[in-house]
């Protein structure tokens, strides 16, 4: 992937957009979690007059080797069928979208399967499946940027046709085993403290998930470099996240934050580069154990908490009317002085 200028969000309107929040008919602080949205939204835009333009969420989907490990209840199959589901429009992800009119764009990034051609299928296949991690480096460095130059080329074509707020979700049985061992190997976290459920495990399936993590960072214990990290333990559908997540941020878009996995890539797109978190919002806190941490070592308010654990992207698609929602305030409500209200002396 070619180098980005992924610059820090210009701090020099903040005050206008404070006042403007402030001033508007409502004691101050009272739209709460909304202020905030709006705040980030216009910091992103530079502006006091946000607007949302043709709101997309690209999903991606990609198996992995380190299913050989038993560390998922589902088997590998579900990701391709799966897919099958979103093009049919039948999956969770298909009707929030279409409840929210949010373009949905489905991405084979490199599922074990041979996908008849379909035009609703995006063919960003890089291998079918990773590598199993606690052998090898689940992909090789080129596959790893040939995957985030994939994510950005999507981006910059959503650009180009006027999107402006994008968010991700993903597909891939395994990989919540995979997004574990990112955060672990970028934060310095346990496997212990970072291994969850996934889909179902049990507290003895989750025993094993982390020992099976853990086993693996200690093969990989000389990995150092950002890039080779991602490559060395995540997966298809994660590289591209991450290299789309980091061409939307270059692009002054605003990103909406998803789950555990998607939030695995923004920890690996923040390690390339720090400022690319001015640029997102973060959907909801998730119910995988180590979403939580996730959030925390992004330094990140959850906008939403529903207990959601499915992925796919859904986290995002619910937030965006709220999104919606603080665009509109900033937009459309009277000021004090507009609607002859007395503000507080
Ligand atoms: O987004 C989340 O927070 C999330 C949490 C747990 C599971 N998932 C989904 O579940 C799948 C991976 O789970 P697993 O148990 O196979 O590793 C994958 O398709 C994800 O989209 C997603
Ligand atoms: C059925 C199913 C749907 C999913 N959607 C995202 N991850 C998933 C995992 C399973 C198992």
């Amino acid at each position: 992937m070619q180098e980005l200028q992924i610059n820090a969000v210009s701090t020099e309107l903040n005050k206008a957009i404070q006042q403007k929040i402030d001033l508007k008919t409502k004691p101050l602080g009272a739209l709460g979690m909304l202020e905030k949205i709006a705040f980030k939204v216009c910091q992103i835009q530079q502006t006091t007059t946000p607007q949302l333009s043709k709101p997309a969420i690209l999903v991606c989907a990609g198996d992995h080797g380190i299913t050989q490990e038993k560390v998922s209840p589902f088997p590998q199959e579900v990701t391709f069928q799966m897919v099958m589901n979103f093009l049919g429009g039948g999956a969770a992800i298909n009707v929030f979208c279409r409840q929210n009119n949010i373009q949905l764009l489905v991405a084979d990034t490199g599922v074990n399967f041979d996908f008849e051609a379909n035009e609703q299928l995006l063919d960003l296949k890089v291998r079918k499946g990773t590598r199993n991690f606690a052998v090898e480096p689940a992909m090789t460095r080129e596959e790893c940027q040939t995957a985030m130059t994939n994510g950005a080329k999507v981006i910059e074509q959503l650009h180009l046709e006027g999107t402006n707020i994008v968010g991700f979700g993903e597909m891939g049985i395994g990989n919540t085993t995979a997004a574990t061992a990112l955060l672990c190997k970028y934060t310095g976290i346990s496997a212990n403290e970072a291994s969850g459920a996934g889909t179902g495990l049990d507290a003895e399936g989750i025993l094993h998930k982390a020992s099976v993590i853990d086993k693996a960072l200690q093969l990989h214990a000389e990995i150092s470099h950002p890039l080779d990290i991602l490559a060395t333990f995540g997966g298809y559908e994660i590289a591209t996240i991450c290299g789309a997540i980091l061409k939307a941020a270059e692009l002054n878009m605003v990103i909406l934050s998803d789950g555990f996995i998607a939030t695995s890539a923004l920890i690996a797109a923040h390690a390339i580069n720090p400022n690319v978190t001015d640029y997102c919002l973060f959907a909801h806190e998730s119910n995988e154990q180590g979403h939580k941490l996730m959030l925390k070592h992004l330094k990140a308010e959850p906008i939403l908490h529903l207990g959601l654990r499915l992925g796919e992207g859904t986290g995002s698609a619910v937030a965006y009317p709220l999104v919606q929602s603080a665009v509109c305030f900033m937009n459309e409500m009277s000021s004090f002085e507009d609607a002859g209200v007395s503000n507080k002396e």
